[in-house]
């Protein structure tokens, strides 16, 4: 069995076909990398894995259905900024959503926001962040506590130069804990820098694997 596994699986939105008959197995452990042009449907592939929107077809996560409810997948995903307070830290944004998840130490925390180049000591307010720091914190959100599946749309569109180094070394950090990650990119270079196998999108298919 696959860890992850796509069967024709399509999405309409207000008529538009968003994803048409997707078919993909994905395994466990490797970084994969997504791209294709604008509207090609990157983000719905992200939005259809990790269960936030439902489809035709079936998903299978391990084997199990990701819309479904029950004992919740392990999965961090970051698809757009998500809803952070703009009176709060990064840190104390954090801190918010530790309590929510189980098992997010203090320490957790520390290592998600250095990880990505933020530094726990800043008393910086999150309205007052640059986007390049607010995309910053959606990654180190969606890497609290180290999940098994880690979904990141567009994850370094309004990072400089230094910050894409870090995210890469930071993916295959991540990779060698154990998480499988899948990320999708405009940039083709970072992809094929990063991911053990790069995945094209056209028109809502997949249309190459390599
Ligand atoms: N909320 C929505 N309602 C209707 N159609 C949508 C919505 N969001 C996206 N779409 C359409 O879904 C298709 C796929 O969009 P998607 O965001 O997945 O593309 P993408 O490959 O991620 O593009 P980009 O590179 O611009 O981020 C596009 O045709 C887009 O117009």
């Amino acid at each position: 069995m696959s860890y992850i596994e796509l069967r024709n699986v399509s999405k309409t939105i207000k008529k538009n076909p968003v994803l048409k008959n997707v078919t993909l197995e994905l395994e466990q452990h490797k970084i994969y990398g997504i791209q294709g042009v604008n509207g090609s449907g990157k983000t719905m592939l992200l939005r259809a894995i990790s269960g936030l929107m439902r489809t035709e077809g079936k998903i299978r996560i391990q084997g199990r259905d990701p819309v479904t409810k029950g004992q919740p997948l392990d999965i961090g995903v970051m698809i757009e900024l998500p809803g952070f307070l703009r009176e709060f830290t990064g840190k104390e944004n954090l801190e918010l959503l530790a309590l929510i998840q189980k098992g997010i130490t203090e320490q957790d925390i520390v290592w998600a926001l250095r990880s990505v180049g933020l530094d726990e000591t800043d008393n910086r307010r999150y309205g007052k962040y640059s986007l390049g720091m607010k995309q910053r914190l959606g990654i180190a959100q969606a890497i609290l506590g180290v999940p098994q599946l880690i979904l990141l749309d567009e994850p370094t569109n309004a990072i400089d130069a230094g910050g894409v180094q870090q995210i890469k070394e930071l993916v295959t950090d991540l990779k060698k804990q154990g998480s499988t990650l899948i990320l999708t990119s405009h940039d083709r270079m970072f992809l094929e820098d990063l991911a053990d196998e790069v995945i094209t999108m056209e028109g809502g298919r997949v249309i190459c694997r390599q």
